[in-house]
């Protein structure tokens, strides 16, 4: 698991470690790490050109500490400051002592740029000075973030104006949610973490991102004892006269997610359709463990949503079945409820602009959550996860917009869906169900079909099966 933690958690926890350290340790460390990544994307060290963009606070000194160990490997290092009146003074002494040099302006080459404009203490849109600075980097220099990339913010990955856009982020100490979160984690590239012994002093995450492993734990494989009913039997309400294919992809998602069985509740044309694409599903109410209601049901099927919701089992909600959601019902639910808008249809249940919910996903996600006391999966470049109650909230780190195509979200309904008739906690149902859909559309390719995303479903299972 990869786990991510606020601003105000990171400084608690350097608070108490530089306590007990000598002051200046925990920059000297961060320095290092930096340095030896930045060694490791130089094809040589020696002769090359690094430039250093400095701010004026410790994320230029970590900038500074780090271009001195470049300089001393004979880089050529030049630093450019945002601010020449606010540098670090230590880390300034130190790069010139090891041959590198402050100057004006941005050299108009470089093969390496360090971003030591703005850390974990950048507030806001860049400031017009640190804005200037970005627009200079030179083309094709390998660009390294330092800590975050600048404009990028540490604890939600909003960007608010101009951002540096990196190859790669050295992060200290832990991940901040804003390198996971997109707008903010298209901007960060690959990251690298250096450990300056912050883990012993951390407290639990704001946000986690699961990894093969932590997947690999969590799904449900059969057992020589399982039987269809004890694998888990999932009731699918989707699918109108207008929309059949929903039912289709949501049914395809639940089968290839491993249900036991998938019981199909429809219009009897859709059920044919069904049927003629899965003949493995039953038609028509019986008991389950768990629903999916809403893909593709248009103005239909409102009486099988509320009928779902009263029962005491695991139900999703998708799509059109999120229209008119009353919180004070799905509140008082005794069973889990998992929320799976896109960004469209949590603004309309926020009553906020669809902008406002791509600018701010972590925001919406737990707004949707805590108002509706339902675990919400918001769909989307970085799908999030979000539990009803505290706790950190998951990040899907397998994502690709190829996934932006028609029919894939049923897929995924079909799918969690299909997770939580397992037996698995809706947090868990949403985040492996977005990790393996995720992992299905890479393993296709793009241009993809929503139900090639289902078909590639048991790849995706195996790959991460077969790790662990
Ligand atoms: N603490 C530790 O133990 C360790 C910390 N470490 C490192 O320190 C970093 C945090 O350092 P920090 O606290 O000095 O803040 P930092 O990120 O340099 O930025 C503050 C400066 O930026 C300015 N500024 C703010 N917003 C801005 C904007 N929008 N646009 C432009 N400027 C803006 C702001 O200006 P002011 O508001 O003061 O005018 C202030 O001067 C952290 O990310 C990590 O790299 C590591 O060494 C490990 C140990
Ligand atoms: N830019 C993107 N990057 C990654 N995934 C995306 C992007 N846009 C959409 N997706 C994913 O594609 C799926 C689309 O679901 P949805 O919007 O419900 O479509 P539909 O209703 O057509 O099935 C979701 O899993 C979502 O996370
Ligand atoms: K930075």
């Amino acid at each position: 698991m990869r786990t991510a933690y606020s601003v105000e958690t990171v400084r608690a926890a350097e608070r108490e470690l530089m306590a007990r350290l000598p002051e200046g340790t925990l920059m000297q460390r961060a320095a290092a790490g930096l340095a030896a990544v930045c060694v490791r994307l130089l094809p040589r060290v020696y002769g090359s050109r690094v430039v250093l963009l400095v701010g004026p606070g410790d994320n230029g000194g970590d900038t500074l500490y780090a271009g001195a160990k470049l300089a001393r490997r004979g880089a050529g290092v030049t630093a450019v400051a945002m601010d020449p009146e606010r540098v670090h003074a230590g880390g300034l002494a130190a790069l010139r002592a090891a041959g590198g040099r402050l100057e004006a302006a941005v050299p108009g080459r470089a093969d390496l740029v360090l971003d030591g404009l703005v850390g974990i203490g950048g507030r806001g849109a860049l400031r017009p000075a640190a804005a200037a600075l970005v627009e200079r980097i030179p083309a094709g220099a390998v660009v390294v973030a330092v800590d975050l990339p600048s404009g990028v913010d540490a604890d939600t990955g909003e960007v608010a104006g101009a951002a540096v856009a990196a190859d790669v982020t050295v992060t200290f100490g832990a991940y901040k949610p804003g390198l996971l979160i997109d707008p903010g984690a298209s901007r960060a590239g690959a990251l690298h973490l250096v450990d300056i012994g912050l883990g012993e002093v951390l407290p639990a995450p704001e946000a986690e991102a699961l990894q093969h492993a932590g997947v690999a734990g969590l799904l449900p494989e059969p057992t020589p004892s399982s039987d269809k009913y004890r694998r888990g039997v999932l009731g699918v309400v989707a699918g109108s006269a207008r929309y059949p294919g929903a039912a289709v992809l949501a049914v395809a998602g639940a089968l290839r997610g491993g249900a036991g069985a998938v019981r199909y509740v429809g219009p009897p044309a859709v059920a044919d359709a069904v049927l003629a694409r899965y003949p493995e599903t039953l038609i028509g109410t019986g008991r389950v463990q768990a629903w999916v209601v809403g893909p593709g049901l248009g103005d239909e099927g409102g009486p099988e949503v509320r009928e779902a919701l009263a029962q005491p089992v695991p139900v999703l909600v998708d799509a059109d079945g999120l229209r008119g959601l009353d919180p004070g019902e799905l509140r008082a639910r005794a069973a889990p409820t998992l929320l799976t808008p896109h960004a469209g249809e949590a603004a309309a249940l926020l009553g906020v602009a669809r902008e406002t919910v791509e600018a701010g996903r972590l925001e919406a996600v737990r707004g949707l959550a805590e108002r509706y006391g339902a675990v919400t999966l918001l769909k989307g470049s970085t799908t999030l996860i979000a539990p009803a109650g505290p706790g950190p909230v998951r990040v899907n780190p397998t994502g690709t917009p190829w996934l932006a195509t028609a029919g894939s979200g049923d897929v995924l309904s079909g799918l969690a869906g299909s997770l939580l008739a397992a037996g698995l906690p809706a947090v868990d149902a949403g985040s492996v169900a977005a990790y393996l859909h995720g992992l299905a559309a890479r393993l296709t390719g793009g241009p993809l079909l929503a139900h090639q995303v289902a078909e590639a479903l048991p790849r995706a299972w195996r790959e991460v099966a077969r790790r662990h």
